[in-house]
């Protein structure tokens, strides 16, 4: 059991930092393995310590050597950690030996885990083999039936069955996902980055009642070495940060995306396979973890977007409306600044950032990357004919929020294997407020939100007068209105956000 401590800080929580246990092998290149498992909890602000189960020699061509670790000493190694340490959740790689698997099956059975996340490492992705079969059965009766989630590629997956049938399509990783969950963890991931069928990146997410399709774009780069390693340790980093398996996958694979985007040129070693960089460029929203919290759908609800020109016909500053909007009950703002120069933009995101993150409401930029990079916004709003949200996603990194705007069934779906986190639907009503927009109406707005993967907010002429016809549709998916002149050109920005805001709890709350 663990040991009793004395220092009461130790149990608390404004101390504690989320803390993932890796046990798994160090891989001399540093690209995969212990190595691969420290960079990837430290670029997502977790704290990693390690248990060390064999020693091996590799490099960009392949591996060398292999020694592994005395399975008593291993034990040794989970003894002190899980005695002292109390770690969130436990990833394992590289377990060579069926006695080593045998020592922590025992050990996560004595010491308290939150969660355990296997990674079963037997086959490289360079090709080379790094368990033998006497492990696979240790894997299936041990190892499974304690696991959150398993991660294996098409390979993997496919040594775990024992049915020796290669993984071609979607349909095998999905019938491969359903016959590992059987074998008792509670999530299988198949990971399909090797499926040549498939112009994208699938893994496939069995949670024993439904399947999820991760799609990302495959990235051209020799640097892919150590990325099984990385996603299932970015995996256990944000279960440790207390996201559900579903959002942990969901980040982990834009992590890899994006770290595999960034490192794609990098030349480390001679060899086919080199690593990739953990933490080059995604330092900046890795250090700001702590201060911002994961976007929640909810905060759609009742979305302020701002115009300038609204503000000049006041007399207001942008700064003073936002704080209106958000004093009326806004639960996410975005500033939409068509007509002011790019240093008035910027001066306004940085007051208006420090206003929303004062209040804790999520704080968007429209259109401009630039801007929400230099101020540390929360995110960014983009249309059809801004940046693609592809390209979006690789610049502002994993964790930011991106809303795209759709009108379409197709454009919701691209949205989603874009990596947005929300769809903007509209416009609902005709508006005044954007030139030549075209209106998709209720019909519109329903057949987005019933194909829509994401939450949606429906925007375009909506106020006190029609929140509620919007509301009451009850689509799926619908979370809330996003309105510029119903808040922004009126006298009083606050009580009329605040009427607003009654409207929608009410046509919530009678759809309830
Ligand atoms: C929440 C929300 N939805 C839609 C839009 C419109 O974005 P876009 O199509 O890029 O048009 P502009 O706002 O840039 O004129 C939005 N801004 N917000
Ligand atoms: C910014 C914007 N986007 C729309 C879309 O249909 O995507 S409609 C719109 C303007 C919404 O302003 P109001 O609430 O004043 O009608
Ligand atoms: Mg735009």
């Amino acid at each position: 059991m663990r040991r009793e401590v004395d220092d009461p800080l130790a149990e608390d929580a404004r101390f504690r930092v989320p803390h993932v246990l890796t046990v798994a092998g160090s891989d001399s290149c540093a690209g995969a393995g212990i190595q691969a498992d420290l960079k990837a909890c430290a670029a997502r602000g977790v704290y990693c310590s390690t248990v060390i189960t064999a020693i091996t020699a590799q490099n960009t061509v392949g591996v060398q050597g292999v020694s592994i670790v005395d399975e008593e000493f291993v034990g040794e190694q989970l003894n002190s950690v899980l005695s002292d340490m109390c770690p969130d959740v436990v990833k394992t790689g590289m377990l060579p030996s069926p006695g080593i698997i045998k020592i922590l099956s025992q050990s996560l059975k004595e010491f308290r885990v939150g969660a355990l996340v296997v990674d079963p490492v037997m086959v490289s992705t360079s090709g080379d083999v790094l368990a033998d079969s006497s492990v696979l059965a240790s894997f299936r009766e041990e190892l499974l039936p304690l696991a959150d989630i398993v991660t294996p590629n098409l390979k993997e997956a496919s040594a775990l069955l024992g049915d020796g049938i290669t993984l071609e399509t979607v349909a095998d990783m999905r019938s491969a996902a359903k016959h590992i969950y059987e074998i008792g963890p509670r999530n299988v991931l198949v990971k399909g980055g090797d499926l040549s069928a498939s112009s994208d990146a699938v893994d496939v997410l069995f949670d024993g009642k439904n399947f999820y399709e991760f799609r990302s774009a495959r990235i051209k780069t020799l640097n892919t070495h150590g990325t099984g390693c990385t996603l299932a340790s970015c995996i256990a980093a944000e279960v440790a940060r207390g996201s559900s398996v579903f959002s942990a996958v969901k980040i982990a694979k834009r992590y890899v995306e994006t770290a595999l985007d960034y490192s794609r040129d990098i030349r480390i070693g001679g060899g086919h396979q080199g690593p990739f960089d953990h933490l080059m460029k995604l330092k900046n929203s890795a250090l700001d973890l702590h201060v911002r919290r994961p976007f929640d759908p909810s905060d759609l609800l009742l979305y302020a977007v701002t115009d300038s020109r609204m503000n000049q016909k006041w007399g207001r500053s942008i700064s003073d409306s936002v704080e209106g909007a958000i004093q009326g009950g806004a639960t996410i703002i975005q500033l939409r600044e068509k007509e002011i120069g790019t240093n008035d933009f910027l001066e306004a995101a940085k007051t208006c950032q420090q206003i929303c993150r004062h209040h804790g409401v999520p704080f968007l930029i429209n259109d401009r990357i630039d801007i929400a990079l230099a101020c540390d916004a929360d995110g960014i709003h983009i249309g059809q004919s801004d940046m693609p949200a592809r390209v979006a996603r690789t610049l502002l990194g994993p964790d930011k929020v991106i809303g795209v705007s759709c009108k379409t069934p197709q454009q919701a779906e691209k949205a989603w294997i874009d990596g947005a986190d929300y769809i903007g639907c509209g416009g609902v009503y005709p508006t005044n407020t954007k030139e030549n927009n075209i209106t998709v109406g209720l019909d519109g707005l329903t057949s987005v939100c019933f194909a829509s993967k994401l939450p949606v907010v429906a925007i375009g002429g909506i106020g006190i007068s029609n929140a509620q016809n919007v509301l009451e549709l009850a689509v799926p998916n619908l979370k809330g209105v996003a309105v510029v002149s119903a808040v922004f050109d009126r006298e009083c920005i606050s009580s009329e956000t605040q009427k607003l805001k009654r409207v929608i709890l009410d046509s919530v709350g009678a759809v309830k």
